[in-house]
């Protein structure tokens, strides 16, 4: 659906990206997380077709996207800083989106005003920063379109709305295959939402996986040993980090649960815990591998 292909963007002298590659596919959600300043707004808004490559490819359902309106219509980008005409009310800015998208659906702009319930005559600009947020989706899923694109979409949204419009997001995922690139911090969120995940770091996707996959091949492991710990057991390559507390050792091990489960068991150890890690702690693991400090996770 999405395919990037070493994409290099540079402002002046500072090359954001570095020749990426990301693939998103038909009917899921991608999740793509990095440091601030990693360089995911530049590369959600490549991919809207705002910003022209300098190298490289990215083809949205096999066409190129920058200055291609034919594309572009099927895709709606929400950045994290609104845009809104001045003077428009709702109503308005629903009108010219029906006149820009033509897969524009006015029946479902009616029916979601049970959702978002604002009156349509006020004028958007003069909306709270979470009801312009509000506004962004109203529009977004009347237009019904084939790939969205956000921007730490759903900040400063109130809970109540929050959980309404995931369950729109994934019933337009499941109804009607639309392809959904998200970034944001918020990892619990993206855990709860996506199905693929894409880390960015120094210009690159240093990681892409499928979610499901990602946690099944790294655990949290916490034992202990009534006398001596083993050297051997702490020598196998796939322990990726170590640590002591007390008697106990914590360590992060590549690996399925009950394949770690055998390996360990194998030394006899008093206690043995092997837990999944959530994706924010895989994150922060990861990133550990590329520099960042990961004591404090564990
Ligand atoms: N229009 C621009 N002109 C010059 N530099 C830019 C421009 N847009 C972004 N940058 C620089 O590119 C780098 C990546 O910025 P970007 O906004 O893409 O990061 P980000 O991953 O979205 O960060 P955050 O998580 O903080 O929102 C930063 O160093 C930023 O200063």
């Amino acid at each position: 659906m999405i395919e990037v292909r070493q994409l290099v963007k540079k402002f002046g002298k500072l090359e954001v990206l570095k020749g990426l590659d990301l693939n998103v596919h038909k009917g899921s959600i991608y999740g793509l997380v990095g440091a601030n300043g990693a360089g995911k707004t530049t590369l959600l808004k490549l991919i809207a077709g705002i910003y022209r490559p300098d190298q490289g490819s990215i083809l949205v359902e096999g066409q190129q996207v920058f200055e291609n309106y034919r594309v572009k219509e099927n895709i709606i980008f929400i950045p994290d800083d609104l845009f809104y005409f001045s003077q428009y009310s709702i109503r308005e800015t629903a009108d010219f989106f029906r006149q820009v998208y033509p897969t524009w659906d006015e029946d479902r702009f009616t029916e979601l005003t049970e959702v978002f319930g604002i009156d349509v005559k006020r004028r958007v600009t003069r909306l709270s920063k979470g009801m312009k947020r509000q506004v962004a989706f109203w529009l977004a899923l009347s237009v019904k379109p084939r790939v969205l694109i956000l921007d730490e979409p759903l900040d400063g949204l109130d809970p109540m709305i929050r959980s309404r419009v995931k369950k729109l997001l994934l019933a337009d995922v499941a109804e009607r295959e639309m392809s959904i690139l998200i970034s944001s911090h918020n990892l619990r969120e993206l855990e709860d939402i996506c199905d693929y995940m894409g880390i960015l770091h120094d210009g690159r996707i240093i990681i892409e996986s499928e979610l499901d996959t990602l946690k099944r091949g790294i655990s949290k492991v916490q034992i202990a040993f009534s006398e001596g710990t083993p050297e051997e057991l702490l020598k196998a390559e796939n322990i990726l980090y170590h640590e002591k507390r007390g008697s106990v050792h914590l360590l992060i091990m590549r690996g399925d649960e009950q394949a770690i489960k055998t390996q360990v068991q194998a030394f006899n150890p008093l206690l043995l815990d092997v837990l999944p890690l959530t994706f924010e702690e895989i994150f922060v693991y990861e990133m550990g591998g590329v520099g960042y400090d990961i004591r404090n996770i564990l």
